[in-house]
């Protein structure tokens, strides 16, 4: 299953809970030729902004009501052929779709096939959230290009390498085997691209160095990575647990849900409802936007500020524990939406751990830039970087690599 013998064009589709963002490379060069979002899909005030990379063509936006998945996709599909850069293109060698959860079973970039496909669906109860709006993804991109290969590339897969005692939850084995709970762990591609160009920011290889990243978007997560290989991460059977995010409680006594159901009256349904949609930040103070947040702080506001403190609490504990796990660490980066944004974020979550050789330089930390930087001073025996994370690239790479070595093993010659 190989797209067009010479085309090198990737398209790569990151579909979220409610929204697609997309790229599409030439991997021949790393070009990026267009980039595009679609946010707030369901609402009446949907946005796609398309830029086209190439030609005169400049950002287009427009908003209006996106009501689901596969009109998403359909929008992106109209942007890009209004640049001539359609799914129709004969350069197109392979769509990318970024797909969360891979069980036990992924821990590659995968062609997808109807087996792939169902075993994809399979996983729906255990992200809830993200695996249908990614099997939409795939189902729309298959029925347009049938025959171009499409490739999944999974959030768990680096997260594969954790040892047993960081991966198995300590509760029943029999139980946990029959039903495959373990701890996957998610934002596995950013985890490692970041981590690997954190390495090239130290001038080191991969192998020789210990990072601990703090992927901190909407969905937030930790990883501790050793020598290139992820050997904890702060996500577990769902991306619901560990640190706090946008609208997700991370760790919590797992006694609250059966109180909530026993004295509460709520329903399954309803408690998940409240830890994934209406937890974290947006719980605590009514704003997911660290940067509302941060100016509502500005303003004096106590509930802003305690949902603030709360947040880089938990950061900070998981900074500690990965110190723990790690032994030695060389590098704490920062990433996604609010690690690559926020100077506040980051200066409190390493506040006090000057003991551990953390210590973050004002001036370098105010830097605003979408270069990968370090914002520790020289004498600090850490370094505390900021990489912006490019899951698109990291998929697109991932998915040519398998379509080239199809084409070679489908032809010896070439
Ligand atoms: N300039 C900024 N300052 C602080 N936080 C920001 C800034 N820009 C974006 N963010 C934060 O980043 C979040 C989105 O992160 P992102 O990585 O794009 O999320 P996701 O990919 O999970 O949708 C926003 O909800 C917001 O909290
Ligand atoms: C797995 C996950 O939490 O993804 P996102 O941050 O895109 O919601
Ligand atoms: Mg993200």
């Amino acid at each position: 299953m190989t797209g067009p013998a010479t085309a090198t064009r990737v398209l790569v589709l990151n579909s979220g809970s409610s929204s697609v963002k997309y790229q599409l490379i030439d991997m021949e060069d790393g070009t990026r030729l267009a980039v595009g979002l679609v946010e707030r899909i369901g609402e009446e005030t949907s946005r796609v902004v398309h830029t086209p990379l190439t030609g005169d063509a400049g950002r287009r936006e427009r908003t209006g009501p996106v009501p689901d998945h596969a009109a998403a996709l359909k929008a992106v599909a109209d942007e890009l052929a209004h640049d001539g850069l359609g799914l129709d293109s004969p350069e197109l060698a392979a769509i990318g779709h970024r797909v969360v959860h891979g069980g036990m079973r992924f821990s590659a970039p995968t062609v997808i096939t109807d087996e792939v496909l169902a075993e994809i669906e399979r996983l729906v109860p255990v992200a809830p959230l993200h695996n249908p709006a990614n099997i939409t993804g795939i189902r729309t991109a298959r029925a347009l290009r049938p025959d171009l290969p499409q490739v999944a590339v999974f959030d768990t897969a680096f997260h594969t390498t954790m040892p047993e005692y960081a991966a198995r939850y300590a509760i029943d084995v029999a139980t946990a085997d029959a039903h495959r709970i373990r701890r996957y762990g998610f934002h596995g591609t950013s985890h490692a691209y970041v981590s690997r160009k954190a390495a090239e920011l130290l001038g080191k290889a991969p192998e020789e160095v210990n990072v601990i990243v703090l992927h901190l978007g909407n969905g937030a997560s930790a990883s501790a990575v050793r020598g290139g290989r992820c050997v904890d991460t702060s996500m577990g059977l769902t991306p619901l647990e560990g640190l706090v995010m946008g609208t997700r409680s991370g760790d919590i006594d797992p006694a609250v849900t059966f109180h909530l159901k026993r004295v509460a009256g709520m329903s399954e349904d309803d408690v998940d409802a409240l830890l994934n949609k209406r937890s974290g930040l947006v719980g605590l103070c009514g704003d997911n936007d660290m940067r509302e947040i941060r100016r509502r702080i500005d303003e004096g506001d106590e509930r802003a500020r305690l949902a603030f403190d709360i947040y880089v609490h938990r950061l900070k504990k998981y900074i500690g524990a990965y110190y723990a796990v790690l032994g030695r660490v060389d590098a704490v980066v920062f990433t996604a939406g609010v690690g690559e944004n926020s100077a506040p974020v980051r200066e409190a979550a390493v506040a006090g751990l000057e003991e551990l050789g953390l210590v973050v330089d004002a001036d370098l930390n105010a830097v605003r830039s979408d270069e990968p930087r370090v914002v520790s001073p020289d004498y600090a025996r850490v370094t505390v970087a900021v990489v912006p994370t490019d899951e698109e690239l990291e998929i697109a790479g991932q998915t040519f690599a398998l379509v080239a070595a199809d084409r070679r093993g489908g032809d010896p010659e070439a």
